[in-house]
């Protein structure tokens, strides 16, 4: 394996746990809090045109804060490289967490759909669309939470979220009909669409609209007919049906969803999707990295205040995940 001299004393990397297109993923250790990552991989020569979308996913991320959205703690770029430094998520995909329980119960759904919700509403809520939701961006920490991955397709369209995207993305199983009809279309409807469809895979344990010959797939997209089990709850079946509506006009609104009733169901509390403001700095954890360091508790805030996403971010970013675990603060 390369050897990445820049990385050498900061992190140690581990084994390889996926690779995406023009990217590999690292499992890695964090020396500094001996805490778990995940560092994405780019060589550069290979980006070529895609190095705009890394930008894009950079610049998305660092404006991220919340529980179900994958963190990045750190960007290192160097002559040839670019390295996203970002939470580890160690339960896997939630592609593979529907398929062993082939599907799962109404309970479990509800769970697990209210966490991407949350996720998805505040993306829209500060002008972004993922535009690529599928079980596959969609994995768990160890606590079965849901994370949020893979920003290199999100839009934040120029002017807001009202203005029309062009541009066709992500894959087709989990695309709306205005989408595959290279329609103008806003980026939350089709997050909506592909939100049904996530939905229909996690209750049904199989895709609404699939098919191995990529027109009939798209036919059937447009109909929008698709198997209604009967072990579907009425409630259950009216969400979906109120998702995977072809015309996104009549589709509802991420902000409708938030206390639908069947979303709301034995919960009653709507779905909250304001993360606690990230903003208000723990003290504690910027002392540990002042004592550590022998500056002044006020330098080292200062130093953190401008979000450089270099290894003082990551490791403050890292302290605060340890405190919130209820680990002991200290730095190697
Ligand atoms: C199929 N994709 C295009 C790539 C695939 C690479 C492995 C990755 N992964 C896995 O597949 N595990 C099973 C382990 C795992 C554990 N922690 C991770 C933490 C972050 C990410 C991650 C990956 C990419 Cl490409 C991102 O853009 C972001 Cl924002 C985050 N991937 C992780 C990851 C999932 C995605």
């Amino acid at each position: 394996m390369v050897r990445f001299l820049e990385l050498k004393g900061f992190y140690e990397l581990e084994r390889t746990i996926g690779c995406g297109g023009f990217a590999k993923v690292k499992l890695a250790t964090h020396l500094a809090t001996g805490e778990k990552v995940a560092i994405k991989i780019m060589d550069k020569a290979l980006l070529g045109a895609d190095l705009s979308r890394v930008k894009l996913e950079i610049s998305a991320l660092k404006s991220l804060c919340h529980d179900n959205i994958c963190k990045l703690y750190e960007v290192i770029e160097t002559e040839t490289h670019i390295f996203l430094v970002m939470e580890y998520c160690s339960g896997g995909e939630l592609f593979d967490h529907i398929v062993e329980k082939n599907r799962l119960t109404e309970t479990e759904s509800r769970t697990f759909f209210r966490q991407i919700v949350s996720a998805v509403a505040y993306l829209h809520s500060i002008g972004y669309a993922h535009r690529d939701l599928k079980p596959e961006n969609i994995l768990l920490d160890k606590h079965q939470n849901l994370k949020l991955i893979d920003f290199g397709l999100c839009a934040k369209p120029a002017g807001g979220m009202e203005n029309p995207l062009f541009t066709s993305c992500g894959s087709p199983t989990y695309a709306a009909p205005e989408l595959v009809q290279g329609k103008q279309y806003l980026g939350t409807e089709v997050d909506v669409w592909a939100m049904g469809v996530l939905l229909y895979a996690l209750l049904v344990g199989a895709l609404p609209f699939d098919d191995v010959n990529i027109d009939s797939l798209y036919k059937k997209i447009l109909i929008g007919k698709y198997p209604e089990p009967s072990f579907l709850s009425s409630e259950s079946l009216q969400l979906i049906r109120s998702m995977l509506q072809v015309d996104p006009k009549k589709r509802i609104t991420i902000q409708e969803m938030l206390s639908h009733k069947w979303i709301t169901f034995g919960i009653l509390e709507p779905v909250q999707y304001f993360p606690r403001n990230n903003k208000n700095y723990q003290r504690d954890c910027i002392d540990v990295m002042a004592s550590h360091y022998n500056v002044e508790s006020r330098k080292i805030w200062q130093h953190l205040k401008k979000w450089k996403y270099d290894y003082s971010t990551s490791t403050y970013l890292l302290l605060v995940a340890k405190k919130k675990r209820g680990s002991s603060l200290k730095l190697n």
